[in-house]
């Protein structure tokens, strides 16, 4: 991935492991400094253990990570989200009992947080920032999972799997509202559901059995790469398209 501007994140060898076991083998890439890369790979390939390794929720073993020319490898979690890494984990956790507006609240980082930015993205929190976040469909806590991360200024968010078990039409929603916060903060973004992939993805890293084994900086030509998506996706390539399409099949390389 190369580019002019200086990545936000350049990974070297990155390895990780958990519980003794090594899932992330030697990982090397770079994410640049604006818009959506995606992760790409089949099933148990590694792309989760990837983003948690970026930030210490499991351990790494080896490499070097440089967020914004600083070296951050050897920082743990708290320190490395301080630095302005934002993570929207996987199953969009939020605080059940709590009303969206205190799930809000609490992810409050900065001293002037943007709370207008949030409030633009996402009208429908704002209508209900009363309710229980626990009672809200699965795209409506997708969205405050976003919103919190968004209401820091960050370097670069990490996006797992956001779109995941969504009806095709919020599917499309959620899509919009990343669509919207890339033009404010850098995404790596794991994402199985491939059309969104195309749709929202500018350069690509595909994983397989822990390693990154192919990178682009145009996902869409990737996509387009019958050779390359049944290799490393086994799948066809997959024509635009919109909603909930083509899913990478489970059973991966591992
Ligand atoms: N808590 C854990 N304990 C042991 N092994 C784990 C744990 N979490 C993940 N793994 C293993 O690490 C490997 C990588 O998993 P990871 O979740 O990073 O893959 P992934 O590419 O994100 O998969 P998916 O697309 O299915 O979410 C897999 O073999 C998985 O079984």
């Amino acid at each position: 991935m190369e580019n002019n501007i200086r990545p936000i994140l350049s990974v070297e060898g990155l390895q990780a492991a958990i519980d003794g076991s090594q899932v992330v083998e030697s990982v090397s890439f770079q994410v640049p400094a604006t818009g959506i890369t995606a992760v790409l790979g089949r099933n148990g390939v590694g792309k989760t253990s990837t983003l948690k390794a970026l930030i210490g929720l499991i351990t790494r073993t080896a490499g070097t990570i440089e967020l914004d020319g600083e070296r951050i490898e050897k920082l743990p979690t708290h320190k490395i989200i301080r630095r302005g890494v934002g993570y929207v984990p996987e199953d969009r956790e939020v605080f059940s009992a709590l009303s969206v507006a205190e799930n809000l609240r609490l992810a409050e980082r900065d001293d002037s947080p943007r709370r207008a930015l949030v409030e633009q993205l996402f009208p429908d929190l704002v209508k209900r920032a009363n309710q229980a976040a626990g009672s809200l469909s699965g795209g409506q806590q997708q969205m405050v999972s976003l919103a919190r991360a968004l209401l820091n200024e960050n370097k670069l968010l990490l996006v797992d799997e956001p779109t995941k078990g969504l009806a095709p039409k919020i599917v499309q929603e959620v899509a919009e509202a990343l669509a919207e916060a890339a033009k404010t903060v850098p995404i790596l973004l794991v994402e199985q559901n491939l059309p969104v992939v195309r749709q929202l993805a500018d350069g690509a890293l595909v994983l397989s059995a822990g390693q990154v084994v192919h990178r682009t900086d145009s996902a869409r030509q990737f996509l387009d790469d019958e050779a390359l998506t049944q290799r490393y996706l086994g799948v066809q390539s997959e024509p635009a398209a919109h909603g909930n399409g083509h899913q990478m099949p489970a059973g991966g390389a591992r």
